[in-house]
């Protein structure tokens, strides 16, 4: 998986083609490198340093070199270590990174100590939980995720001017305003700034602004850094969101040597403030620019290059270029179509299986596990996965995530079906006070010391206190109730329904939604799933207590200290990555492309993300769906991504049955009417009082008024008596 940083030895031209080439050796200036998926951009901006630093005899202490992410920094720099022999390595950085090494130099510059934190979301959240406490605020006002979005919103682009509160002598203004504001947002505001400024706390928004806000205020300090730094180079320029740009801009400003990289085929952080455009329009604002593309692919067969070429060519907002390939032919790339999840699973375990024992690819090599990866757009896919592969022992590890029965909500919703079951203390423990019951420390610390002390559960320790004053204004009451409710009649009913009873009763399920944590909501909709498939699976053996057998095994697997494993991983985690062989799974409408796109540029994105999927590959690429019902119960369909191909470029394993291409078209064509209507719905009216308009079915009539808050227009047709309110979200066709 590491990637290639290029041979970096005494020649730092060896070993390029005559773009990376010209790309390395055009030093000065304003350089844009449009480079394609798997053309050897990692590989040009190495060398590039190597170039600068052994050929040239630039300091590495005066070059910038960003990346995206710290994972890549720190493979640079090793790379740039090794290279030079020195410590200094330069600032190889990502713009966060960059900016602590400002502050930690210049932060006296604005009155701020060089000792501040730099706080991550559980620090923002601690702070939270001070101030609704204090303000006596809950989850209903607002969910911490919206509040620190809110945050992000204020800081970045509202109120660009809050970090002058935070880096006066005093606190006093802030506290002030905390204590004075009325509404919950400002409550929230400033009462975090607050927080922030009693333990001298910079987020990640702080560290960019305070750094903009240092430069804009001491030219001497400004000055100092521009002329530092005499080279910048930025990696994955097409994800760089406004204020990363607006820092790039001041520091390249005295020797204006500005050299970008980026695929704009591959901006996936469109979400969080990324701007494709700042690459296309790179050339008309840093002029004069040299425009260097780099489309000779290097990583992937011709068969997995011709089908991303051919997905990514179906986006409309792109910078239009094709990949070439340099590798010879390989094997096809492979889809499937599946009948359930678990067929799915299975059938990917059992082509992994193939492959490490050498029976499936061409010229039969086994393939080490650690060259399959499996990636997948909702980590809620992982479930029907991991059991497969567990079935097989395979041993597999997921990136930048927990295995499916780990997760905090999985295990909690397991335990209280196994309270239920077994009345034990363990399962006892985590869910006694979740959601919260105010059966907190103390009241816990209580019930083990009765219970110890009459060598009773926890559960009976709490129904014997029940009319202990010490358990009044709690909600233990209840909760025995249910457990016992629960347990009398378990018999009774499925599995599945058991436990969509107590997630409901017990709040649990109503806590995740106020807090807005959709994930976990996912989560627990594949637990169900995944019962509900055990259940049908099974028939009347379907018990309580067989089920969390069955699941047990799941949940205490030993993964051992086995280096060699499988990875599973989101496709954002896959950036920048490549694999040997990579599995693309829940290739299904609703799943990816994800079920929350709401406009014809989130489609786009979501395109962008599975071209991302794709070019991760080198060797092999298996395309794979499952069919089944999605989490609203509508039927899953084959991926437009899959299907949209030209036909030939994958070699299903079954072809897929006309009537289900025919019924999966209608379906995108369905869902693309929807966010056409959504977006109208969003935009701004189309008409104007006054105007001539044709509707479908109602005929011409003529605008009387236009209701921007209904989002409406009130019009009178011509062959109708009365009036109609009719919604944005229909389209209506201008008369001349
Ligand atoms: N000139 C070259 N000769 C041989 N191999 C090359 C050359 N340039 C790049 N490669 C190989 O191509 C592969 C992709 O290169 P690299 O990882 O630098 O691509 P990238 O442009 O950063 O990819 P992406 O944008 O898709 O993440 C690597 O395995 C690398 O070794």
């Amino acid at each position: 998986m590491e990637k290639d940083l290029g041979p970096m030895g005494e020649d730092a031209l060896r070993g390029l083609n005559a773009e990376q080439l010209e790309a390395v050796t055009t030093t000065e200036g304003y350089v844009r490198v449009i480079a394609g998926a798997g053309t050897g951009k990692t590989r040009t901006l190495s060398h590039r340093f190597a170039y600068l630093v052994n050929e040239l005899g630039i300091f590495p202490g005066n070059i910038l070199c960003v990346t995206f992410t710290n994972k890549a920094a720190n493979e640079m720099r090793q790379r740039i270590h090794r290279l030079t022999g020195d410590d200094d390595t330069g600032y190889v950085n990502t713009f966060h990174g960059f900016c602590v090494s400002v502050l930690q130099e210049d932060s006296y510059a604005v009155g701020y100590p060089k000792n501040f934190l730099v706080l991550d979301n559980s620090d923002i959240d601690a702070m939270l939980r001070i101030i609704y406490e204090e303000r006596g605020l809950s989850l209903r006002d607002m969910t911490f995720s919206r509040a620190r979005d809110m945050f992000e919103m204020r800081k970045c682009v509202s109120e660009r001017d809050y970090f002058r509160l935070m880096v006066g002598p005093s606190a006093d203004e802030l506290h002030e305003r905390y204590l004075s504001a009325t509404k919950v947002e400002d409550i929230l505001f400033y009462g975090y700034l607050y927080q922030q400024k009693k333990c001298f706390g910079l987020d990640y928004n702080d560290l960019i602004v305070f750094t903009l806000h240092v430069f804009a205020s001491n030219a001497e300090v400004r000055g100092k850094w521009q002329g530092r730094l005499e080279y910048i180079m930025v990696d994955e320029f097409q994800d760089i969101d406004p204020l990363q740009y607006e820092l790039m801009e001041v520091l390249q400003a005295h020797h204006r040597n500005l050299f970008v990289v980026g695929d704009p085929d591959q901006t996936i952080y469109t979400w969080r403030g990324a701007d494709i455009r700042f690459l296309l329009e790179f050339a008309d604002r840093f002029s004069p620019c040299k425009t260097i593309e780099l489309k000779r692919n290097y990583r992937s067969t011709p068969q997995i290059v011709s089908v991303a070429n051919d997905l990514i060519s179906k986006n409309t907002i792109r910078y239009r270029k094709t990949l070439s390939t340099v590798t010879p032919s390989g094997l096809a790339v492979r889809g499937h179509h599946a009948h359930s999840s678990a067929d799915e699973a299975a059938w990917i375990a059992e082509r992994i299986a193939e492959l490490h024992a050498g029976s499936l690819e061409e010229g039969r090599n086994p393939v080490d596990y650690r060259d399959i990866t499996i990636l997948y757009r909702a980590h809620y896919v992982t479930r029907a996965i991991e059991e497969a592969l567990v079935k097989r022992k395979i041993p597999y590890v997921i990136y930048s995530g927990v295995q499916f029965f780990e997760r905090s909500e999985v295990k909690d919703a397991l335990s209280y079906l196994r309270v239920v079951c077994y009345r034990d203390d363990l399962s006892f423990m985590r869910i006694v006070n979740r959601p919260k019951r105010n059966v907190g420390e103390q009241r816990m610390r209580f019930l083990r010391e009765f219970a110890a002390g009459q060598r009773i559960s926890l559960l009976e320790a709490l129904r014997r206190s029940l009319d202990d004053p010490f358990f009044r204004g709690t909600s233990a009451r209840e909760f025995v109730q249910m457990v016992d409710r629960y347990s009398a009649d378990a018999s009774h009913r499925t599995v599945s329904e058991l436990l969509a009873r107590l997630l409901d009763e017990s709040g649990y399920e109503l806590a995740l939604r106020t807090e807005g944590s959709q994930e976990r909501l996912d989560n627990l909709a594949e637990l169900r799933q995944s019962i509900y498939e055990y259940e049908t699976s099974c028939g009347e053996e379907a018990t309580l207590e067989r089920y969390l057998t069955h699941v047990a095994l799941f949940s205490n697997i030993d993964q051992g200290m086995e280096r060699d494993k499988v990875r599973l991983m989101t496709v954002h985690a896959a950036k920048g990555l490549e694999f040997p062989h990579v599995f693309v799974a829940a290739l299904n409408e609703g799943v990816f492309p994800s079920r929350k796109v709401r406009s014809r540029e989130g489609m786009e994105e979501e395109r962008r993300l599975a071209f991302v999927a794709m070019t991760r590959a080198c060797k092999g690429l298996y395309l794979v769906d499952a069919e089944g019902a999605a989490q609203e119960g509508i039927p899953r369909y084959p991926s437009r991504f899959m299907l949209d191909l030209k036909p030939g470029l994958v070699e299903f394993d079954e072809p897929l049955p006309d009537s289900l291409v025919a019924e999966a078209r209608d379906y995108y064509r369905l869902s693309d009417s929807k966010i056409a209507a959504a977006e109208r719905l969003r935009s701004a009216p189309r008409f104007k009082v006054g105007e001539r308009i044709r509707h479908r079915v109602f005929g011409v009539g003529s605008v009387r008024e236009v209701d921007e808050g209904r989002r409406a227009y009130l019009v009178k047709f011509d062959d109708m008596g009365t009036m109609r309110t009719i919604t944005f979200r229909v389209p209506l066709e201008r008369v001349e």
